[in-house]
């Protein structure tokens, strides 16, 4: 993502002078023979493994993009609420358009209804209003589906693959390719949730450590795995009779493109299966290279799009404060929460290192510290952000990259302790934005402190007022009754 390279271009170099790897996804498969199945599949016994097909070694941006996505995962426990409508674009503009406001009008088998209620989902997000009618058509559509993380998609398309199958059949029939063995076992949870009452239904996982003994034909119905193994397991083994499927599955597109091979080994994938195999691809963002590639996987598609929902700055008070050092910006710091009764506050620093510093001095002075750093594993990241969520710590520091994505709804105080700039110095707007931002129809009030130490931060600052035309207004943080006044 171009608007992170600044911090990304920073934490790789810190990366690669300290020889720590910045990556989350674990480097070596381990070797075994068992396949995991949707009743026997164990979290330990999988994550024993791991996907590392494909993937050169530098190739950071896929793995930052594969690691942010499954951070996401991790942490979301809820839909993302939007009220963006969805745009739809039929295959066959003359055929009425079915959406459903209820599970119910969705005619599903009743094992399958009741493993959907008993996720909580009382009724379909707003993407599933539109994509599960088209998914669950007779005859089957294809699909092309793009809407931010955390709306839904991958809740419709394992119910899509669940409603098709016919468990007394014992051989795949669906096959859904995701970017990392990681991914890919989020949704094989997701599977194992969905299905919990349709036991009679099995999953098996595709991925480089599942080693099979040459000749076996699968049994199970669904197989969810990366793309490399998935097409090894359909030609070079023939584990699969590709000629059998009835739905492709191809999930995190913009993820999938990232890595090279990904997209060649989806597409041959894609030629093995018959003509009448329902093909769905999703994906979050859709830049103009995931969606030449969608053309190529889904042939004749009907596309969903959910725009993202807009953030805004209206609702937020912007600071800055003028300092000649760090030392000098963390006594800033200092002097505000002295002053102010901050609840919780994100703190954003350029490089990891400084984001060391501070939380250990902030812990110094008796703060509760989260800190997010570029060495950390995804899950360790996610353990992180869901204890600040939980309001254990009060303070999460971190850099940008660390943070990208990562929506903690109750922080209303955003302190970028540095000013996002991008890999040529300029100001970078857009994380800018993004990091103190609110979505308008929340009309959640927010705080944001701006810390300058040079002439240089002062011209970003400039600059980033008259990107959004909104004044940022100097704070005097040795004048306790001024910083009381912005509490108010
Ligand atoms: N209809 C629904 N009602 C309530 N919760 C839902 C519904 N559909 C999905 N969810 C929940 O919302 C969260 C996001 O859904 P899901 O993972 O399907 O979204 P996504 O668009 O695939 O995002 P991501 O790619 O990040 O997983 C999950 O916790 C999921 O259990």
């Amino acid at each position: 993502m171009a608007t992170d390279s600044w911090a990304q271009a920073v934490d790789e170099q810190e990366a690669a002078a300290e020889s720590i790897g910045s990556l989350q996804i674990k480097d070596k498969p381990e070797e075994n023979g068992t396949v995991l199945n949707a009743t026997n599949s164990t979290n330990s016994a999988a994550k024993s493994e791991s996907e590392a097909e494909s993937k050169p070694a530098d190739d950071d941006d896929k793995d930052d993009k594969a690691a942010q996505s499954l951070l996401n995962k991790l942490i979301r426990n809820n839909l993302v609420n939007t009220t963006n409508q969805v745009e739809v674009l039929q295959k066959d503009p003359n055929s009425p358009l079915y959406s459903v406001k209820s599970f119910e009008e969705l005619r599903l088998k009743p094992q399958l209804l009741q493993g959907v209620y008993a996720m909580g989902f009382n009724r379909p997000s707003k993407i599933q209003e539109t994509a599960l009618p088209m998914m669950l058509a007779e005859p089957p559509q294809n699909l092309i589906a793009q809407s931010q993380s955390g709306t839904g998609k991958t809740a419709a398309f394992v119910l899509a693959m669940l409603s098709h199958v016919d468990p007394n059949n014992k051989y795949p029939q669906c096959l859904c390719v995701s970017p990392t063995y990681e991914l890919a076992l989020q949704t094989g949870k997701v599977i194992e949730q969905m299905g919990k009452y349709y036991p009679e239904v099995k999953l098996v996982y595709a991925i480089r450590g599942n080693k099979l003994q040459r000749g076996m034909k699968l049994q199970e119905q669904i197989v969810i795995g990366t793309p490399g193994t998935m097409l090894d397991w359909c030609s070079k083994f023939k584990f699969i009779d590709p000629k059998k499927i009835k739905v492709f599955v191809l999930d995190e597109a913009d993820v999938m493109i990232a890595t090279q091979g990904h997209q060649d080994q989806s597409i041959r994938i894609q030629r093995m299966l018959p003509k009448n195999c329902q093909m769905l691809l999703f994906s979050a963002t859709f830049e103009e290279t995931v969606w030449s590639f969608a053309q190529r996987i889904v042939p004749d598609p009907n596309i969903i799009k959910l725009k993202r929902e807009e953030e805004t700055l209206d609702t937020i008070k912007q600071y800055f404060v003028l300092c000649n050092s760090k030392e000098e910006k963390f006594q800033a710091l200092c002097n505000i929460y002295g002053a102010i009764t901050i609840a919780q506050a994100m703190i954003f620093c350029h490089t990891r290192r400084t984001a060391g510093w501070l939380a250990g001095e902030l812990s110094r002075e008796g703060h509760q510290v989260a800190l997010l750093s570029g060495e950390m594993q995804v899950e360790q990241r996610a353990a992180v952000i869901e204890r600040f969520r939980d309001g254990k710590e009060k303070v999460l520091v971190t850099t940008n990259v660390c943070a990208r994505g990562i929506d903690v709804e109750q922080v209303s105080v955003v302190i970028n302790f540095d000013l996002p700039v991008d890999k040529d110095g300029n100001p970078d707007n857009e994380t800018y934005l993004h990091r103190i931002g609110r979505t308008g129809r929340f009309g959640k009030r927010g705080l944001a402190i701006n810390m300058v130490d040079s002439k240089m931060s002062m011209n970003i600052l400039n600059r980033i007022q008259d990107h959004f035309n909104k004044k940022i207004e100097r704070l005097d943080t040795d004048d306790l009754d001024e910083i009381e006044k912005i509490a108010s």
